[in-house]
């Protein structure tokens, strides 16, 4: 998912570039909004945590790009591109290091697991909006 500032600081074609050319595939994709009840759903995993209203205020505040991708051990790799959580830690070149803004608005979000993808991708596609 492209995250609501990157949407917002006009990042969406240069992060689908680097997605594609990192040998992803695009399967699905969508700009869309997160309603706040939706938004709180996603990250649900999360509402014990203290940023969590945070999260979800932010996550809900604009447009976001959500994506199915493929690629050999696609979850590692994806995770290894987008950089760590926090930009400030994140390696050079990755999307994080490159357009987050902060901890709390990185641009990005990578599903953890192959398990948690089919969670995720079933959360935003339907199976006739994916090939
Ligand atoms: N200390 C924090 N302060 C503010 N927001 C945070 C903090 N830690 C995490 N978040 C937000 O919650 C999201 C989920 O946290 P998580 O620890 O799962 O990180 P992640 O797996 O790198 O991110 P994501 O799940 O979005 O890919 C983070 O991407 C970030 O937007």
């Amino acid at each position: 998912m492209i995250k609501p500032d990157a949407v917002a600081d006009g990042h969406i074609g240069a992060i689908l570039d680097i997605i594609t050319k990192n040998g992803f595939k695009i399967v699905a994709l969508k700009y869309t909004k997160l309603s706040a009840e939706k938004a709180g759903q996603f990250y649900e995993v999360h509402k014990e945590r203290p940023f969590y209203a945070g999260l979800v205020e932010f996550m809900s505040s604009g447009p976001i790009v959500a994506a199915i991708l493929e690629k050999d051990n696609a979850i590692t790799e994806f995770r290894t591109l987008i950089g760590a959580t926090n930009p400030a830690d994140a390696a050079e070149g990755t999307i994080r290091n490159l357009y987050a803004r902060s901890i709390g608005e990185n641009a990005v979000h990578g599903s953890d697991s192959d398990e948690n993808a089919d969670i995720e991708g079933n959360f935003f596609f339907s199976a006739f909006e994916r090939f």
